[in-house]
């Protein structure tokens, strides 16, 4: 049975035009111009109970609106949403105890504070009994690695010691739904992983329901079989991640730097050109050919470092769509 039904979801934020300078400061307290952004278009998908499903999509698609009208934090312009049979911005109690979101850009732990101190604030909440209180944050700590970190005042930890008890904090009541949006923003590679770990882990463990939505590709990869690509507030595709892994994987981004200028022409023998700043470029190369590609542009330029990187999401959305490719 699905516990996540979404349909026809709609969101339009209206907003005021604000002009820059004190006579226009003036004039709009008189007049403003109302402007309105559509940013969740008829948004509509199930989840099955203890599935893991990738939200993906570019800069301002609409993920975290959806994300926030799901959890009850923003009203919908138009359409129905159903979370373990709840309505979720009818806030109700029974609801918020049986959900959680994390956001990687915000702090839900009280900053001058041991999260210790809101893991206790959190079991008030939400009336988690003693022995479960102390069996839970026992265990996530273990998994998570930071049993030494509970008693230290949040703002000194690192960024991710810091997600790693957000994470706890969320998890605290045992919710069955959890909503994390870009939980791995800014964390280096390894504790990325770790984050995924845990997570693979704990749905397997307490078959958690589990909505990610994120810019690291990795991050859906290892997580979820499913994904929804959301493309300008549209759901753009909803099925199987291998389909789509394939397709944006197609290309890969190398980034260059180089001690002395060579020519944008020169570089062009290479592939295509994203970007060009005399002694650094931005190339992008079929994945099948950049070893080779690299290889030659190590032996012909005088490069002094390189990175490869995937297609940005951006861009590998753009390639569906060049395509017509439903994938
Ligand atoms: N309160 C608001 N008022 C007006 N426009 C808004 C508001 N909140 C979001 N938007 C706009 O709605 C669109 C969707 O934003 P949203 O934050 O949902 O995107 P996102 O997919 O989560 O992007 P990102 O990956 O950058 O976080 C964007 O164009 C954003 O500027």
């Amino acid at each position: 049975m699905s516990i996540i039904s979404v349909d026809q979801l709609s969101k339009q934020f209206a907003y005021y035009n604000k002009e820059v300078g004190l006579k226009s400061s003036i004039r709009n307290l008189f007049k403003r111009e109302t402007l309105y952004k559509d940013a969740v278009k008829q948004v509509s998908f199930v989840v099955e109970e203890g599935e893991m499903v990738g939200f993906l999509g570019p800069n301002g698609a609409g993920k975290t609106t959806t994300l926030k009208m799901l959890s009850g934090i923003l009203y919908p312009t138009a359409g129905k949403v159903s979370v373990m049979g709840y309505t979720p911005w009818e806030r109700k109690k029974e609801f918020k105890r049986q959900f959680a979101i994390v956001m990687g850009q915000k702090n839900q732990l009280w900053w001058d504070l041991p999260a210790n101190e809101s893991f206790h604030l959190n079991k008030t909440i939400y009336e988690v009994e003693d022995g479960v209180f102390r069996k839970t944050v026992e265990e996530l700590s273990e998994l998570l690695d930071v049993t030494k970190l509970m008693n230290v005042q949040v703002r000194r930890l690192s960024l991710g010691e810091r997600m790693k008890l957000e994470l706890i904090a969320a998890l605290l009541h045992k919710p069955k739904v959890i909503f994390l949006d870009e939980p791995t923003i800014g964390l280096d590679i390894i504790s990325q992983k770790k984050i995924r770990d845990f997570f693979k882990y704990y749905n397997q463990q307490h078959k958690l329901t589990v909505i990610l939505t994120s810019h690291y590709m990795n991050d859906i990869q290892d997580l979820c079989k499913r994904t929804i690509i959301i493309n300008d507030g549209k759901v753009a595709y909803d099925g199987d991640l291998a389909r789509v892994n394939d397709l944006l994987n197609q290309k890969k981004i190398v980034k260059i730097k180089l001690s002395d200028v060579v020519e944008e022409g020169v570089l062009l023998r290479y592939g295509d050109m994203k970007q060009y700043e005399l002694t650094e470029a931005v190339l992008e190369i079929d994945r099948d050919e950049v070893k080779a590609i690299l290889k030659q542009m190590l032996d012909d330029l005088p490069i002094i470092d390189f990175t490869i990187e995937d297609l940005p999401i951006e861009d590998g959305i753009a390639i569906l769509y060049r395509k017509g490719e439903q994938p």
